[in-house]
């Protein structure tokens, strides 16, 4: 049976997430992620790849609290992080927290060797001098990390889980900011492995950031330059009196004297990358939006000395993200989404237009060989989960090498197309269409009308979490279309959808779907619309503006647009669009569901998770409370500790269940069949 068939199957299949390359181009770690033996959760390992694809895939990491973030030192040895327990140390009673570890470059055991009390969270390695810079949580006024244990231990011990904010936000997606934040410490040269008997050089750490305060700190975006004398990171500054920006900031790691290097108050600035001589930055500048203008991105080169930014992509219609260097500084990597694809492109440094690198699928995680003579990556597309692949450096339009694959590439119970609409206006919409096996004149599929989130996303790439083939495998045809403001289709495209989020995106989802219906393999007469998060919104939206679907499924969805925004973990990302709801109520009165509740006819699942951040519960309990009120059809599927994405395995199986439950129930007249652990 297709593992799609079978969600035990489904949700034991591997699934590859993280690449590293060794500075000298010999090793590729990759994290690999199964089920525990319990079923329960899901363990991150280590694996390594060969990336001239001659030896199998093997695994270099095996604990039960699992490990990830893997940076190669230049000696060779493997730096990653796991809250595993230290053989060397008695084990303590506090709550275990993520130590950095080093598995040295001939093999044998990896050792521990660094710890502190708020956990290691990111790691930076100088790629010339091996130094090392981590960012850890430090609460406010400590004076180390000893202090910093004493003062975490008296609030357990007194009971106090209290955080008092003095500034915005106080959260982010499922986690409470303070009273801890991040701060970005010096370690230097990691200690060699000491003799046997003799106890390792203890890891001294310098806090970089001393002044970095809560809620946000010290961030964790951080680059270090190659010979290990500057960091660079993004630092977040006051836009508006609850609004932030980030700009980026220099720090010599000798002295911890630190300058401002781009700050543009217009823009955030961050993911900054070094040269590989360590004279200038490339990072990506995303120009504020406006009530009247979505935001922009372009990358920017930056000399490290004069703090001179040069603009590498003005004029190119599409958004950069992730840049780094080529090998000789020559040109810039990046990713971009483009036509529903998310590609890898390469742009000179000395002036010249970018070009596509890669035909078709959606690429993560790019490393560059150091001597230029190949680029890796993750490879996903709708019909294949990711895996790592050999790039070429120059080739445009090209299709990669695959590497040997610790994840599998399971049989897809179906096919999938690439179709397009046309716009009332015009304008072409794209889509990936799913076809489940069989489906046909004769045997013409139920259709599922899957909205992506975001909105300024693009469905692209293989998801586990909103896996079509799931679908497909029960006989469902999945639409998974790209309407206005998506990104990859040009600025213009988005532009078409800026705060009128119930028009454009709305009426161009509604054309893929007249599209799909005129085919003789898919059923229009049993439909259903689905989606997440802002995909929520508007299959809130679909809800309130037409009775063409028989279901609707609606999963951390906005329904009122002005509570939304009051309340999300970001306010002033989305009142930048929507105006100051007082000052402004004409984008939130016209575009907000809730204001057309009267108009729902649909029987609607309404699935949301109390930890959920990003959208908060309060959105599912007043939808939840306004279809009962009005006697329509509905279900709320409430998890009470997951967060905007539901992320353990028997939540997840459950998730899947109760859509396909309600779906059958509703689009295939099939009768209720509650999922057996509901
Ligand atoms: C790049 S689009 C902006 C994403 C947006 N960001 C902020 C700061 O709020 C966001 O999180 N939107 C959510 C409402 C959403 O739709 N999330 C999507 C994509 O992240 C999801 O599938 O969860």
């Amino acid at each position: 049976m297709s593992p799609f068939a079978d969600l035990g199957a489904f949700a034991a299949l591997p699934r590859v997430a993280g690449l590293a390359l060794s500075a000298d181009g010999r090793r590729l770690a990759v994290g690999v992620q199964t089920l525990d033996p319990e079923r329960t959760k899901w363990l991150s390992a280590l694996w390594e790849v060969d990336p001239e694809g001659r030896r199998a895939a093997r695994r270099l990491t095996r604990s039960a609290p699992g490990e990830s973030a893997p940076v190669w030192a230049p000696d060779g040895s493997l730096l990653f992080t796991s809250a595993r327990p230290d053989p060397a140390t008695k084990p303590g009673g506090e709550d275990p927290q993520p130590a950095l570890w080093s598995l040295p470059a001939d093999g044998g055991e990896a050792r521990q060797v660094l710890t502190h009390p708020g956990g290691i969270g990111r790691v930076a390695v100088a790629a010339d001098t091996g130094d090392v810079v981590v960012v850890a949580a430090t609460l406010p006024g400590v004076a180390d990390a000893e202090a910093d244990a004493a003062r975490r231990k008296e609030r357990k011990e007194a009971g106090v889980t209290a955080i008092l904010h003095e500034a915005y936000p106080v959260r982010y997606w499922d986690a409470d900011l303070g009273p801890a934040a991040p701060h970005v410490f010096w370690a230097g040269r990691l200690p060699a492995d000491p003799p046997a008997g003799a106890a390792p050089d203890p890891v001294g750490l310098r806090d970089l950031t001393p002044d970095a305060v809560p809620p946000i700190g010290s961030g964790d975006d951080v680059a270090l330059s190659p010979d290990g004398a500057l960091l660079v990171r993004t630092e977040a500054v006051p836009d508006g009196p609850a609004g932030r920006r980030d700009r980026l900031v220099a720090v010599e790691t000798a002295t911890g004297g630190t300058r401002v290097l781009v700050d543009d108050p217009l823009a955030d600035v961050g993911s900054a990358r070094f040269s590989p001589d360590g004279t200038a930055l490339v990072c990506v500048r995303e120009s504020l939006t406006t009530y009247d203008e979505p935001p922009d991105y372009t990358l920017l080169h930056v000399d490290v000395a004069t703090g001179a930014v040069r603009d590498l992509t003005a004029g190119f219609d599409r958004w950069p993200s992730a840049p780094q260097f080529g090998a000789d500084g020559s040109c810039v990597y990046f990713l971009a989404d483009e036509d529903g694809r998310h590609a890898v492109f390469r742009v000179p440094v000395d002036g010249g237009e970018p070009v596509r690198l890669t035909a078709d699928g959606a690429y993560s995680d790019l490393q560059v060989a150091r001597d230029g003579s190949a680029l890796y990556a993750l490879r996903s597309a709708y019909d294949e989960p990711p895996a790592p692949v050999r790039l070429d450096p120059e080739t445009p339009g090209q299709h990669p090498d695959p590497l040997p694959n610790p994840g599998t590439l399971p049989q897809l119970p179906g096919t999938l197309h690439e179709v397009e609409a046309t716009a009332a206006d015009g304008t072409r919409v794209q889509s990936w269409l799913v076809l489940p096996e069989g489906a046909s004149a004769d045997q013409p599929a139920p259709l599922l009308l899957w909205i992506h989130g975001g909105p300024l996303m693009s469905w692209n790439s293989w998801s586990w979490r909103w896996c079509p083939w799931v679908m497909a495998a029960r006989g469902y045809a999945v639409l998974l279309p790209n309407p206005a403001l998506s990104q990859g289709f040009g600025q213009d495209f988005v532009r078409r959808g800026w705060g009128e989020w119930g028009e454009a995106p709305y009426t161009d989802l509604m054309a893929a779907v007249d599209a799909v219906e005129q085919r003789a393999d898919v059923d229009a007469t049993r439909t259903a619309a689905m989606g997440g998060s802002f995909g929520g919104y508007m299959a809130n939206w679909v809800a309130t503006q037409t009775d063409r679907f028989r279901a609707i499924v609606t999963h951390a969805s906005l329904w009122d647009l002005d509570s939304f925004t009051g309340t999300t973990d970001a306010a002033y990302y989305w009142e930048r669009e929507w105006g100051d709801p007082l000052l402004h109520p004409k984008r939130y009165e016209q575009n907000s569901p809730h204001r057309f509740a009267d108009a729902i006819r649909t029987p609607m699942l309404v699935i949301h998770g109390d930890r959920d951040y990003r959208v908060p519960i309060g959105e599912a309990l007043r939808l939840w409370y306004d279809l009962q009120k009005r006697g329509v059809p509905s279900k709320f599927l409430y998890f009470p500790d997951e967060n905007h994405w539901v992320l353990t395995p028997g939540n997840a199986t459950v998730w899947y269940e109760t859509v396909l439950a309600f779906l059958a129930e509703h689009v295939l007249g099939e009768g209720w069949q509650r999922p057996g652990l509901l």
